[in-house]
Formats: C-alpha cells, sequence, structure tokens
C-alpha cells in the first residue's frame, strides 16, 4: 500500500519543564486515498497532532514521514507543500486585502502561473458557494463564510494531503455538510488524502478510518461501523454516539427491528422508507 503519511512514536510537551507529555508515543499511517478521521475528548491531544505533521513545532521525539520523506528542518518547507491545513479559527489565516486575494495567497508562494491561478480561485470559490464574495474584505465575514474562505484557499492548492483542524465548527449543520460533500468531491477528483480533526461524530462517520485519542495517547482505530456498533465502546472512551446510532437505538427501544451494523443517515432513512411501507 502507498503511504503517503506515517508518524510513528511521536512524543511532544509544549514546556520543556513539564513532566506532562501531551503526546505519548503516538503512532499511525494513511493510505493515499485515504479519508482518516481522529476524535476523542478535548485536550487528548488532535490539533497538536496535526499541528506537528504540518513542521510547526521543531522539537518532538519520534518521526514523520510525509510521501515517504522523514521531516526534518531542512525540509519542513518543502513538505510542507504536500499538505494543506485548514485550522480551527480562520482568523489566523487570513492575510489578502479581499476574499479573492486570499484564496490565492498560497498559489502566490508556489508559483502557479497568473492564468491558472485566476480560474482555480474560481472554482474554489464557486465549489464553497462564495464566488458572489469575491471582492469583499474577508475580516467582515461571517465565522462561518471565513471558514469556506479558508477551505477554498486549501482546495485551490490542491495538496497531497488536506488536513482539517475542526474546519467546519462555525457553520450550521447543513453548510457543514455542503462543506464535507465539498471536500469529498475534491478529494475523489484529484486523489488526495484527508486527515480530519473532528468532534462531529455524523461526520466522523463518512470516513475510511477512525483513530479515537485520549490523554496524548491513540487508544483505539477501527471503521466507522465497528466503533459505532455499540455504545458500551463509545461511553468507555468518553464519547458520544453519532445521531443516527443514538436514533437506532430508540428506535430499538420502541420495538423496531433493525440491522446491528451501524448505518449512515441515508442508508438509515432508505431503511427506514423500505420497512415502513410495508
Ligand atoms: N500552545 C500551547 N501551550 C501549552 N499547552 C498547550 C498548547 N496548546 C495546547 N496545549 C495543551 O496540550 C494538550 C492537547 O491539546 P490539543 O489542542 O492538541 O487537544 P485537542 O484534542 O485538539 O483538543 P480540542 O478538541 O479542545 O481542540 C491540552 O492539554 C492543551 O491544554
Amino acid at each position: 500500500m502507498n503511504k503517503i503519511l506515517e508518524v510513528e512514536n511521536l512524543v511532544f510537551k509544549y514546556e520543556k519543564e513539564s513532566e506532562v507529555n501531551q503526546l505519548n508515543g503516538v503512532s499511525f499511517s494513511v493510505t493515499r486515498g485515504e479519508w482518516v478521521s481522529i476524535i476523542g475528548q478535548n485536550g487528548s491531544g488532535k490539533s497538536t497532532t496535526a499541528r506537528l505533521i504540518d513542521g510547526l513545532f521543531e522539537e518532538f521525539k519520534g518521526t514523520v514521514k510525509i510521501d515517504g520523506e522523514v521531516l526534518t528542518a531542512d525540509n519542513v518547507w518543502q513538505l510542507r507543500q504536500k499538505i494543506g491545513m485548514v485550522f480551527q479559527n480562520p482568523d489566523n489565516q487570513f492575510v489578502g486585502a479581499t476574499v479573492e486575494d486570499d484564496v490565492a495567497f498560497g498559489m502566490e508562494n508556489q508559483g502557479i502561473p497568473r492564468e491558472e491561478m485566476i480560474q482555480r480561485v474560481d472554482e474554489a470559490l464557486a465549489a464553497v458557494n462564495m464566488l458572489d464574495f469575491k471582492t469583499r474584505e474577508p475580516a467582515r465575514l461571517s465565522g462561518g463564510q471565513k471558514q469556506r474562505v479558508a477551505v477554498a484557499g486549501i482546495i485551490a492548492l490542491r495538496p497531497e494531503i488536506i488536513i482539517l483542524d475542526e474546519s467546519t465548527s462555525m457553520l450550521d449543520p447543513t453548510g457543514r455538510a455542503e462543506i464535507m460533500r465539498v471536500i469529498h468531491e475534491i478529494k475523489d477528483r484529484y486523489h488526495l488524502t484527508v486527515l480530519s480533526i473532528t468532534h462531529d461524530l455524523d461526520e466522523a462517520a463518512g470516513s475510511d478510518r477512525i483513530l479515537v485519542m485520549r490523554a496524548g495517547e491513540i487508544i483505539k482505530e477501527a471503521a466507522p461501523s465497528d466503533l459505532f456498533a455499540t455504545r458500551e465502546n463509545m461511553v468507555e472512551m468518553g464519547l458520544d454516539m453519532p445521531f443516527t446510532s443514538n436514533l437506532m437505538n430508540d428506535l430499538r427501544a420502541s420495538g423496531f427491528v433493525l440491522p446491528e451494523r451501524y448505518l449512515t443517515e441515508d442508508e438509515l432513512v432508505d431503511f427506514l422508507a423500505k420497512n415502513l411501507n410495508k
């Protein structure tokens, strides 16, 4: 299998003097084209892991391999071009005077020709439904609109790995689903890899694989259907269940016979539509 990302035994702490590590031996790998979600309680080390992969910390133990190359202080700028990271707070990533400048910014740094840049800016803004805001000032947008523009900036760059760190947390459920659909489409079209940190379990349910973090460690790695199969599993890890799992449990309690496995929202709707009409 072609591994685009391999992380081995990462140990990291923010403060040298501290006795507590924020990452305590994190290891996992991601195959090219995969969509992997990281979930876990607040403070479990999800964002720290993502930042470390993006080369934002110099001092850590363990190795990060991107596209087969070990990340070092010497190649961080070159390897970082393969990664497009969308942070939780979009305010920290706006640099341009207008939305279009902003989306173009990363491409300018990569020396992409002007004609192609203009085309990609329009394409990316259209994908996130923000084309009408092209000449607006980013600072005046709402939190959700800023997140859309931040996603457009990354889509336009077409990095090999997209890392989403709670990148849709300011959007309402419809907006969130819309952006996720766009990222899924882009991912498939350009065969990208996605690593997504999220608190939204319904979103995580759409991934190929889920990593669960607790106290700086990965405590579980599973396909969504296996992870969400039992409530005990999730409760034990201090997590809730996705919406459909909770709904399925309630329906079972009222006497409905449902499949044992986890169903996505669409699958559950289909199942109920077929079986309620009988
Ligand atoms: N800049 C920092 N300096 C010191 N400690 C930090 C810093 N950033 C995060 N931490 C601590 O590191 C630990 C892991 O934080 P991290 O943000 O990686 O967790 P997380 O799982 O992403 O949480 P959340 O879901 O709340 O975003 C937490 O205890 C946090 O308080």
